[in-house]
């Protein structure tokens, strides 16, 4: 059996004054699927996630986030119903350390524990204390463990970029959106950390849309691959079919595998 789509837009389009930067997109992402989003520079792949995420609202189109229409809610509901997003450039509290950055990534389970507190529910105390447990697992799962009492703005950029993981995974959302997350990092640091990211969405039944120029990393672990170019999706489907389309390979796998 399919499983349910856990995001779909139909018709979503959006521009910026004369520009056209999102194009009839429609997207169906399975529940606790690897979704890759690949495509030249200015593509519209950061526009896509911004609509997703409400963060930007489009001209037309609707967006339908486990099963509820969010095309017009804004951001913060969006997220309370189990959206999260990373962006291209960390967003971190740069003078909290790292395991309050954790914590604070979590703030669903901890606000729930301090009304409880307020309250006296043991429940709260145990949600807090969970909450402390699952944030040291992601310290030793990410190897932040030497660092976690060092403010944020003390690490250099490829070690925020795995804090910014670990603190995006922490909120348990339903559907995290990564845009670049290895950016900075090494070659076999943005494998294993990409790796480890499925690993960890793969226990919680969690889906991902990664935006990622890395293309060894999107073939060895994306289940499937959209491709967009000028706005628009050019093709679609597992890494081996993305790699043999020939609109992806004009538009963007050509210039890549020259890289490799
Ligand atoms: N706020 C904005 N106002 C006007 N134009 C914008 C805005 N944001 C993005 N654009 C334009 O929309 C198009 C798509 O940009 P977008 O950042 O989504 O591309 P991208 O695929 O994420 O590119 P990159 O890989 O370089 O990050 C580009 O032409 C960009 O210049």
């Amino acid at each position: 059996m399919q499983n349910k789509q856990m995001i779909s837009t139909q018709g979503l389009s959006l521009q910026f004054g004369g520009l056209q930067a999102l194009q009839q997109i429609s997207l169906q992402v399975p529940a606790g699927e690897f979704r890759g989003l690949i495509g030249p520079n200015g593509a519209g792949k950061t526009t896509l996630i911004n609509c997703l995420s409400g963060a930007i609202k489009p001209s037309s189109g609707s967006i339908i986030f486990d099963n509820i229409d969010v095309s017009s809610m804004p951001p913060h509901l969006i997220s309370h119903l189990g959206m999260s997003r990373s962006f291209q450039h960390v967003q971190l509290f740069g003078n909290r350390n790292v395991r309050d950055n954790i914590l604070i990534g979590m703030h669903r389970q901890i606000k729930q524990s301090i009304a409880g507190q307020i309250l006296g529910l043991p429940t709260s105390r145990r949600a807090e204390r969970e909450a402390g447990v699952i944030a040291d697992e992601l310290l030793t799962r990410f190897d932040l463990h030497d660092v976690a009492h060092l403010s944020a703005r003390q690490l250099p950029y490829g070690v925020l970029k795995r804090l910014d993981l670990a603190r995006a995974l922490s909120a348990r959302p339903k559907l995290l959106l990564l845009d670049e997350p290895t950016s900075g990092m090494s070659e076999q640091e943005a494998t294993d950390s990409i790796a480890l990211l499925k690993e960890l969405a793969r226990k919680d039944g969690m889906t991902l849309i990664v935006i990622e120029h890395n293309m060894r990393i999107m073939m060895n672990l994306a289940d499937r691959i959209t491709v967009l170019h000028l706005g628009r999706i050019i093709a679609e489907g597992s890494p081996q079919e993305v790699t043999r389309d020939p609109a992806a390979i004009e538009a963007y796998l050509g210039e890549e595998s020259t890289d490799a």
